[in-house]
């Protein structure tokens, strides 16, 4: 059974939709990230799932609404915000603070403190913590029960590059063990080594959800490079063996880019034909690739003044049709202004989808809309709310 099952999650400020109609599983022992650009909804979505919020739809841990867990920190263990911490009281005394309602020994509370670094500051106030001391207390707080679950938004936020690898060490251990990660970060690198899956969302809605693989797989981004003497001819024959699925463009002198076709069939179609190639390699798309091809647009806050973000004059773009961009349509991946190396032979382009209305190949629906349900209850844990953060909406 999956640990975290959300479905329908709705809510709207002042008649403005942050979040709409997610639905999505989060699996034991796995990370599943949670990206989306600035606004899109990630913390309106953990609020929601976590009760903190009144909207629509549901989330349950083990098929139980999280309000009406016993002992709550001991099921589901919750970073929300950095540093909402007690004014006056020590970093130790905040932990007890939050541990005694949940019957958690003292003891946990030193075990914490020490598995996120804190030891020689127990005794400190966390208002003189730096931002990375105040997450890593954080995150102290959402182990003390250690639940089975966790919902981390941007832990990684103020982390040293050393705190961002143990960070990373320490979600991946976790989910080994068995239990559910389901945490978001603007840190697509960071993402990318450490998520097994993924819920992406762009303006409150579902763009993606499924295995990291995937994602990155349907990217334009995936090209393979081909560096020959013989560029026009070479492109003639791939263009014609792609009849139309994919692309070869020219992008540079004797460079070609091929989309559609894997590097052991374009290495035999030369050598069948004596065309000489001086480099072959498969271009994998990154993470970061793929999020910004497919959050293209869906960006709630974007720069006035964008940076050029396409090909440079005189290079071709990886894998353009001569219709347009790629099948999603991404900002930044336009192809060659006219008059420039551009696309040679290949499928028309497609215009991508509106985020949320088409998935991509290889990805499953998102899992069905159940009938919302009317809102949860306010969350009734008063101060000493889920994790850490005191419950504050
Ligand atoms: N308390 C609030 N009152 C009004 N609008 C809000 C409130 N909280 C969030 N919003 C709006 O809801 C939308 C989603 O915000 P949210 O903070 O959930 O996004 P996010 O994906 O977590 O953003 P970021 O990546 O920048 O942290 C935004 O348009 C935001 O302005």
């Amino acid at each position: 059974m999956a640990v975290i099952q959300a479905r329908g999650l709705g809510k709207q400020y002042k008649g403005k939709t942050a979040v709409s109609n997610l639905s999505f599983d989060v699996r034991p022992g796995t990370v599943t990230g949670f990206l989306g650009p600035n606004g899109s909804g990630k913390s309106t979505t953990m609020r929601l799932m976590l009760g903190l919020d009144r909207g629509e739809g549901t989330c349950l841990f083990d098929g139980q609404d999280f309000v009406t867990l016993a002992e709550p920190m001991r099921h589901v263990g919750a970073l929300l915000e950095a540093k909402p911490f007690h004014p006056t009281r020590s970093a130790r005394n905040h932990l007890r603070m939050l541990a005694s309602p949940n019957r958690i020994p003292d003891s946990r509370v030193d075990e914490v403190l020490s598995i996120v670094g804190l030891s020689d500051v127990t005794n400190k106030h966390p208002s003189t913590f730096s931002l990375g001391m105040g997450q890593r207390l954080g995150l102290a707080a959402a182990l003390l029960g250690d639940p089975h679950t966790l919902i981390l938004d941007e832990p990684a936020n103020g982390l040293d590059p050393q705190g961002i690898r143990w960070m990373r060490d320490l979600l991946k251990s976790l989910a080994s063990e068995g239990r559910s990660v389901f945490v978001s970060s603007h840190l697509l690198s960071e993402m990318a080594l450490m998520a097994d899956e993924l819920v992406v969302i762009g303006r409150g809605r579902m763009i993606a959800n499924g295995p990291v693989e995937a994602f990155t797989a349907q990217s334009s981004a995936n090209h393979v490079r081909v560096r020959t003497p013989q560029a026009s001819e070479l492109a003639a024959l791939i263009g014609a063996k792609l009849a139309g699925n994919g692309s070869v463009n020219l992008v540079g002198e004797g460079e070609l880019s091929v989309v559609g076709l894997p590097s052991d069939v374009l290495g035999d179609m030369a050598f069948e034909n004596k065309i000489r190639i001086h480099e072959l390699a498969t271009m994998e798309a990154s993470l970061e690739d793929a999020f910004l091809e497919l959050t293209g647009g869906s960006e709630e806050y974007q720069a006035h003044q964008q940076a050029p973000r396409g090909p440079q004059p005189g290079q071709g773009g990886p894998g353009y049709g001569p219709g347009g961009p790629g099948p999603y349509g991404a900002p930044g991946h336009a192809g060659p202004p006219p008059g420039q190396a551009g696309p040679m032979y290949g499928a028309p382009g497609q215009a991508g989808p509106p985020p949320g209305q088409q998935p991509p190949p290889g990805w499953g629906p998102p899992p069905q809309q159940q009938p919302q349900q009317g809102p949860p209850p306010n969350f009734p844990h008063g101060p000493q709310g889920p994790g850490n953060n005191g419950g504050q909406a």
